[in-house]
């Protein structure tokens, strides 16, 4: 049985709390807001955003974040890309040398285009950092359906022990060393996911889905490639699962954004109406950089951006890519 605290209590962090609780863990989750801890004190259960999802008795609760940190096998981190810096720097001093940090939280940072781990490597330098995602939705996951998640970390042990601290009947955990490929396609899988819902609430079909779908992994594994990440990666979980999931499922926030915006929401008014984080609105900008930076073409992300910040109909950002120049599928196959 090991110690852990699991830092987010939002959604994801409450899901996996009461994973780790079920599988014999000494959990505890601490939130930055007092009234959400005090809220889930009283009702055992976060009613808005996970509802359903009791909440164990013996799962500590607290905003004191030396509390949650300090004598803890291993630390979850579930808050929203944009807090990750801030979180970080307030966990610094209370870290122990070699605690084990795992980020669950998906996104690129704008500005400096650093992925999460790295992000927590940098402010936390003397912990040990690895990640934990793939297909998985808080609300199937709290309810115990099945699902499949990847333990990445450089060093193979750290990714095992994740896998054996997370694992159960219900929720299998590989593991995998390409800790940049997992957080691209987590992160980016994101921005593909508001497309997605754009086109639902236009009122198109599957097709258009599937299509969004194979053309989206095509450009994420573009940049994700050259990035250094590897193929294999991409073709997995936590590449085309967690896009496959993330555009399909009635789950997903950043789904339920994108359709809100393709009915004629502003970006500012869907993100309201959802009222969890939207990691995508967050991720497209510095995917946006990234494309620039590292010369790949990413038409979606490039659409993606221009609704989410420069005013444009989702229907003229389809017309749009709709009409791009002729072009074969894979530009790398050669003809006989
Ligand atoms: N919800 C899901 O199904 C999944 C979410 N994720 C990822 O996990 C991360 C968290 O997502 P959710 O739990 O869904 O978000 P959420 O919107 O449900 O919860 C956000 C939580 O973050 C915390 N928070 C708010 N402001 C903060 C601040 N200034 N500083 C520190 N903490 C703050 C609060 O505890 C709040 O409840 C995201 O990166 C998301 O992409 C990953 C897999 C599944
Ligand atoms: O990353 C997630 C599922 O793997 C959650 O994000 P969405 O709710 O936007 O799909």
């Amino acid at each position: 049985m090991a110690k852990i605290s699991v830092l987010g209590a939002g959604s994801w962090g409450t899901a996996l709390a009461v994973v780790l609780h079920k599988n014999g863990h000494e959990v505890t989750i601490w939130s930055i807001a007092q009234d959400e801890i005090d809220m889930l004190k009283k009702e055992r259960e976060h009613k808005d955003k996970l509802p359903g999802v009791k909440i164990a008795e013996e799962i500590g609760l607290t905003t004191d974040l030396k509390e949650a940190i300090s004598g803890r096998d291993m630390l979850v981190v579930a808050v929203p890309s944009p807090y990750i810096r801030s979180t970080a720097k307030s966990m610094a001093p209370y870290v122990e040398d070699g605690q084990l940090l795992v980020s669950v939280a998906k996104g690129i940072e704008e500005g400096t285009l650093m992925t999460l781990s790295a992000i927590l490597e940098q402010e936390i330098p003397q912990a040990e950092v690895a990640v934990l995602c793939g297909p998985s939705h808080a609300e199937e996951v709290g309810i115990g359906l099945p699902t499949t998640l990847v333990a990445g970390a450089k060093r193979k042990e750290t990714a095992e022990l994740v896998q054996s601290t997370f694992m159960n009947e219900v929720l299998r955990v590989y593991t995998s060393p390409d800790v940049l490929g997992m957080e691209l396609g987590a992160s980016l899988k994101n921005v593909i996911a508001l497309a997605a819902g754009m086109a639902d609430g236009l009122g198109y079909g599957d097709n258009t889905k599937a299509a969004l779908i194979t053309r989206g992994i095509s450009e994420i594994g573009r940049l994700a490639l050259k990035m250094g990440a590897k193929y294999e990666t991409l073709s997995g979980l936590t590449g085309i699962g967690d896009l496959i999931v993330t555009c399909a499922s009635k789950h997903s926030r950043n789904r339920k954004a994108g359709m809100l915006i393709g009915e004629g929401y502003t970006m500012e008014e869907a993100m309201k109406e959802v009222k969890m984080v939207v990691e995508g609105v967050y991720s497209a900008k510095a995917a946006m950089e990234l494309s620039a930076k590292y010369d790949v073409s990413m038409p979606i992300i490039e659409q993606v951006n221009e609704v989410l910040f420069d005013g444009k109909s989702a229907k003229e950002a389809v017309m749009d890519l709709m009409l791009r120049d002729k072009k074969p599928e894979h530009d790398d196959l050669e003809w006989n």
